[in-house]
């Protein structure tokens, strides 16, 4: 899958243009798109037959991936057809738990993946139901090592723990070989994002290995 999301302020943040990448995405082979905020989830649905992960980042501190139950509630009214959150323990801005925002989504019918960061977030993901979990905050949270490419230590004691439960790559996978292993580990799927959509990163990447 190919996450298709632009930073505020950069050039590419505008809705059409994320449905023009996830169309090329998907052209390309990519079987699923993650997306960031309503308008983009709602004009990428428009323009895509794949399932759309949704999320809703609202401020880059603390819990910012779909923080509240009314920001998951929003994804999937913009028509996303899984919503992702912050599976971490860190306090909520609502005061809802994770596993109480996951129970009120069940209750609902919204499919929900965890954006895990350690294997505690986890193991609590699993334990409040989540559908999908995923390694997308391993590095970020302050509990692991924010490893060159994807965590794969993370990832195997994800694989091992809960055989039963769809495990997802995320973070950092930067190329082809990267994505194998990934798949070779046993991941249920992997969602690949700079590396494909963000010019200016894959840019910079050029540039800092001419300045070496
Ligand atoms: C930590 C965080 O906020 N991750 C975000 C989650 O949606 C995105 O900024 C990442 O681009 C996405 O996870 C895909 O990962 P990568 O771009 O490394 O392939």
């Amino acid at each position: 899958m190919v996450s298709c999301q632009a930073y505020p302020g950069e050039p590419l943040r505008h809705p059409e243009t994320m449905a023009q990448m996830a169309q090329a995405a998907v052209q390309g082979g990519a079987v699923g798109i993650r997306c960031q905020g309503l308008s983009d989830i709602s004009a990428i649905k428009g323009q895509v037959d794949v399932p759309v992960i949704g999320i809703w980042k609202d401020g880059s501190e603390g819990v910012y991936i779909t923080p509240t139950l009314r920001h998951a509630r929003c994804c999937a009214a913009a028509g996303a057809d899984i919503i992702a959150l912050d599976a971490t323990g860190r306090p909520r801005p609502d005061g809802r738990s994770y596993a109480e925002t996951v129970h009120a989504l069940h209750d609902e019918g919204i499919t929900v993946m965890a954006d895990c960061g350690s294997f505690a977030d986890a193991e609590r993901a699993v334990e409040a139901g989540s559908d999908i979990i995923s390694t997308t905050l391993a590095g970020y949270t302050g509990e692991r090592e924010k490893t060159d490419g994807p965590d794969f230590e993370l990832l195997g004691e994800m694989i091992k723990a809960f055989p039963d439960v769809p495990v997802l790559c995320e973070g950092r996978i930067h190329t082809p070989e990267q994505l194998h292993q990934v798949m070779e580990a046993g991941a249920w799927a992997a969602v690949v994002g700079t590396a494909i959509t963000h010019p200016t990163s894959i840019t910079s990447w050029f540039v800092a290995r001419l300045n070496k």
